[in-house]
């Protein structure tokens, strides 16, 4: 293969499936050094990879040309700045396809290394972590006081809705294998944005969430939703048979009404807007409203990009009324959200845009793995239930780290 034209097509390793390809460019980035992200979209099969050469500290216009994957944080801060990974290699993850070469150069190291067996990434370092170290957790009498503080708050009408997240900390299991990991969240939960990247100096980060934040399609249509409200799937049930308590359905109105006051503020008024109806996301349920307006239609080409600087952080993360919200969170919360509750996706990829919510998930250190979740608290929330909703949210991602899941 050539290293000299940017353009050219680069080799898969030998014999390899789609999946083994993706695998092998992620592990050879690792030893390179390298920005990389894996991710299989919603309801596809291929997983798809970007690897970068060097990171932009900002995001391109969504609606084109450049190429790439977004990794931005809840807040940005110098601890977790917005990251954008441009596709020096981008693999579409189809049956016979092979790596693409993007513009600029990637170390001839990772190409000669990339055509090798790959060795697995394994627990002890084989990925990059969090230089600061595992997020702080909090017990759970902690936690359940500071929801009580917030639910008082509310109750006295200081906000109307926030979010509070908290995290847990696991060893990892002798023999952990990361990638086997991705492949059991993308087999586990197949209408997940299922995604691993890893970023040298930034961490590791693995998840499935279910929550869209940005979609424009290869037609220009773009997308959003607002999901909220949260529920067990009890055996034997489906969706359809769900029943939503007043607070479910006040808490997902509240993060619709928000999405509606986004395109108000760009004066939009013709967009679709479908639901509420109830998804299943793993073992929960959801109440869903779907959005929809087609940009050249309506006159916003550069719609997505908009309504993303608008949305962010929606009240599915931070709350109601947004600024009220973000001071109770960072005042409240003991941890560091850093890339949880942030968003992520490729960009212009496939001739698409498709950007996540960062839920579900979990950051990777050399010997240990911590998950984030959250909840959102309204004037009739109930500490308790609040804590074992996030346990269960954590679940979707962490019953991979419990030895016997592996
Ligand atoms: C904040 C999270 O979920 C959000 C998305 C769906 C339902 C939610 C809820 O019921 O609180 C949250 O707003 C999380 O998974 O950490």
């Amino acid at each position: 293969m050539s290293q000299e034209n940017p353009a050219s097509i680069a080799q898969p390793p030998a014999h390899s499936s789609p999946e083994e390809t993706a695998h092998s460019i992620f592990s050879a980035a690792l030893r390179a050094q390298l920005p990389v992200a894996l991710w299989r979209l919603p309801n596809g099969t291929e997983v798809q990879a970007v690897v970068a050469a060097q990171l932009a500290d900002a995001l391109p216009p969504l609606e084109g040309p450049t190429r790439g994957f977004a990794f931005c944080p809840f807040q940005p801060s110098e601890n977790a700045p917005v990251l954008f990974l441009p596709a020096q290699l981008y693999f579409s993850g189809k049956a016979d396809a092979v790596p693409e070469k993007g513009e600029g150069h990637l170390p001839s190291q990772f190409w000669a290394d990339l055509e090798k067996t790959a060795a697995k990434p394994t627990v002890g370092g084989g990925w990059p972590s969090h230089p600061g170290g595992a997020a702080k957790a909090i017990p759970r009498d902690a936690f359940e006081q500071t929801v009580a503080t917030a639910v008082k708050a509310m109750q006295e009408g200081c906000l109307e809705k926030v979010v509070l997240s908290r995290t847990k900390t696991l060893p990892l299991f002798e023999g952990f294998d990361l990638l086997q990991a991705f492949t059991q969240l993308t087999r586990l939960y197949p209408t997940a944005f299922v995604s691993l990247v890893a970023i040298p100096g930034v961490g590791t980060w693995l998840g499935a969430t279910p929550e869209l934040l940005v979609q424009i399609d290869r037609h220009q249509v773009f997308r959003t939703v607002a999901l909220a409200g949260t529920q067990p799937l009890v055996d034997g049930l489906t969706p359809a048979d769900a029943i939503w308590r007043q607070k479910e359905i006040e808490e997902q109105a509240l993060v619709q009404r928000y999405v509606v006051s986004c395109f108000r503020h760009l004066r939009l008024h013709e967009y679709v807007e479908m639901g509420p109806r109830t998804v299943r996301a793993g073992n929960l349920l959801h109440l869903r409203t779907d959005f929809s307006a087609a940009m050249a239609e309506v006159g916003f080409p550069k719609l997505g990009t908009h309504m993303l600087e608008l949305l962010h952080p929606t009240s599915a993360v931070g709350g109601m009324p947004k600024a009220a919200a973000l001071q109770m969170i960072n005042q409240l919360e003991g941890h560091d959200r850093r890339y949880y509750s942030g968003y992520l996706g490729p960009v212009q990829v496939g001739q698409e845009t498709n950007l996540f919510v960062n839920l579900r998930c979990v950051e990777l250190g050399a010997h240990t793995v911590t998950a984030y979740a959250g909840a959102g608290m309204t004037a009739d929330s109930n500490p308790a239930q609040e804590w074992q909703e996030t346990e269960l949210k954590m679940q979707t991602v962490l019953r991979l780290f419990q030895a016997s899941e592996s």
